[in-house]
């Protein structure tokens, strides 16, 4: 058994499915997501790393068609509910894509604007929450006499760090992280993950990636998935070293993937 004792559940996911109109792609998923610790979702291409990933914040709401049934338990709610407010979930369960994204307009504002949709604060607060997201994304030094240049100048990496400071002011309990780094050279990578590491100490953070050498870097804990099941969930070195389950260890050993 993995030993969890002692740390606080952040999500409760219980009995998860999810379904692409008839297509089933999670089956049957539990597991939790623990306070201020990292998980990493692992697994082959289309094993549904991502769709789980998405349904932490109800991405799919976006797409007919799409629905998921069971639990996802956030602070004594279930996520999945019709009631949810998706504003204020996506704001408490903050993501960042694969490619970073930030909006066509000034560095200072890609900030300022995602606090305002969920805030309304005088000016001097907002300055000083942009400031501390971008010190926060490790971003403060490099843009601090540019705040009003374009976002879209910054290099790839610095685009990702401005994504996370964006995530970050506006104050969530868990970011998700979908291959943050896919489109990143090594020096922007290695900047995130140690990014990763230190938010961890005030969020919960779940990681979707392909590169087992990351997971094994920044996580606590690995979930390894296969053809919508969650095969194997451990603590992160005993996934990379002494898998329970022969498809974790053929994965884990590049047999197939
Ligand atoms: N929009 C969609 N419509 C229908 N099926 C989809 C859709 N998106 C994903 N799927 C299917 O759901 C399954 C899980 O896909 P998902 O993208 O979650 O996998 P993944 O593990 O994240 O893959 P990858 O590593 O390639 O990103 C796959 O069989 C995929 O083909």
């Amino acid at each position: 058994a993995v030993s969890t004792a002692g740390l606080a559940e952040k999500v409760s996911i219980r009995n998860l499915e999810f379904f692409y109109g008839d297509s089933r792609a999670l089956k049957n998923i539990n597991l939790a997501l623990y306070a201020n610790k990292t998980t990493a979702f692992i697994g082959p291409s289309g094993c549904g790393k991502s769709t789980l990933l998405r349904v932490l914040n109800r991405m799919y709401d976006l797409y007919p068609g799409q629905r998921a049934t069971g639990e996802v338990m956030f602070d004594g709610q279930n996520l999945l509910d019709s009631g949810v407010d998706i504003n204020l979930l996506r704001a408490r369960i903050g993501m960042v894509f694969q490619k970073p994204t930030p909006f066509p307009m000034s560095i200072y504002e890609n900030i300022a604007f995602g606090i305002r949709l969920y805030e309304r604060l005088p000016r001097a607060e907002v300055d000083a929450r942009v400031e501390s997201a971008l010190r926060r994304a490790a971003l403060w030094d490099e843009v601090k006499d540019k705040l009003d240049a374009s976002g879209l100048g910054l290099s790839g990496g610095q685009q990702q760090r401005l994504c996370i400071a964006r995530t970050v002011a506006v104050k969530p309990e868990v970011i998700l992280f979908d291959e943050p780094c896919s489109a990143l050279d090594p020096i922007s990578t290695a900047k995130i993950e140690e990014l990763i590491d230190e938010l961890k100490q005030d969020y919960t953070i779940v990681i979707v990636t392909h590169n087992m050498q990351q997971a094994a870097r920044v996580s606590d804990f690995t979930t390894f998935m296969y053809l919508g099941e969650l095969v194997e969930f451990d603590v992160t070195e005993k996934i990379f070293t002494a898998p329970t389950d022969s498809r974790t260890q053929a994965y884990i050993t590049g047999r197939f993937g």
